[in-house]
């Protein structure tokens, strides 16, 4: 079924992962980072999560999931290794109108992890639509070495552009050009190679002065 791919934003949300083994730990790594308030229910855990209890980055209720469980939960992920019981999280999680995910069950559902690369602000994600998790992996092994730490760099100055140009100009037209030449410009291989004069000089010839990255607020380096 085609799904509808969104970012979301769990800041401050509840979301519930029931088990606790190798896959309920990859469901609340990315939770984790993105501040949802994380509670994992499982009888017992990795060593991983119970790293994370330890560090007070995930809540941990230490028993067998039972019906009530995801109450208040944004988001719930069933990540045990008993199919019946992940069933019953998809059941309540349909009857609270909770999205969930079904590790062991696409079809049960209502939203599946897409594998991601993550560079600052600039998320790549791929999915199959639950059809191909290992063909997901592959690619986003693929985009891993294309788009490298340059990216978040990047992404970085270009938010900082967006916002000065939209606060000090309205002319809608002209700052999509200059936004679209940044897009198409060198900059992600300029920042890999620290050439960040050569930076500033494309900053000057495409957005004119006070874009320097000292302007920016961004950090100015001394380049070779
Ligand atoms: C992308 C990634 C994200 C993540 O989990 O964070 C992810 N699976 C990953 C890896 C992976 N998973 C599996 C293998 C072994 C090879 C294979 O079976 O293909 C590998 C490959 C490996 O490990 O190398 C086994 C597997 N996966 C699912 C089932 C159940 C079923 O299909 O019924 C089974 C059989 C379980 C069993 O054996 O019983 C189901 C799902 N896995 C999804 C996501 C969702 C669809 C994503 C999409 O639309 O493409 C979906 C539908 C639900 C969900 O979990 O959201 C993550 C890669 C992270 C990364 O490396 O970046
Ligand atoms: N979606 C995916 O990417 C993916 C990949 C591999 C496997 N799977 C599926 O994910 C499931 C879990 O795999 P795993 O490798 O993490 O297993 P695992 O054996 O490492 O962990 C299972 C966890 O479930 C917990 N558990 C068992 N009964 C429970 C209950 N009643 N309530 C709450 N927790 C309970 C256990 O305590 C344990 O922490 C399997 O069903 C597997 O088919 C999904």
């Amino acid at each position: 079924m085609p799904q509808l791919t969104i970012a979301i934003n769990l800041q401050g949300k509840s979301a519930v992962v029931v088990g606790g083994g190798k896959v309920a730990t990859r469901k609340c790594l990315p939770l984790i980072r993105c501040k949802a308030k994380v509670t994992v229910i499982a009888p017992s855990l990795a060593a991983c999560l119970q790293r994370l209890v330890r560090y007070g980055m995930v809540n941990y209720l230490a028993k067998g999931y039972s019906e009530g469980d995801l109450a208040g939960a944004a988001v719930a992920f069933a990540a045990t290794d008993r199919p019946e019981t992940n069933r019953q999280v998809a059941r309540e999680a349909e009857a609270s109108g909770i999205p969930v995910n079904v590790t062991d069950a696409p079809e049960l559902s209502s939203f599946n992890s897409p594998a991601v690369v993550r560079r600052g602000d600039l998320t790549i994600a791929v999915t199959t639509n639950g059809k191909a998790p290992a063909l997901s992996r592959k690619i986003r092994k693929q985009l891993a070495t294309t788009y490298g730490r340059e990216y978040a760099e990047t992404a970085a100055l270009m938010g900082k552009v967006r916002e000065k140009l939209l606060t000090q100009n309205d002319n809608h037209r002209y700052n999509k050009q200059i936004l679209s030449s940044l897009a198409n410009s060198p900059i992600p291989e300029l920042f890999r190679n620290g050439l960040l004069r050569e930076v500033e000089h494309l900053l000057l010839e495409l957005c004119g002065p006070g874009f320097t990255l000292n302007d920016l607020g961004m950090r100015k380096e001394t380049t070779t």
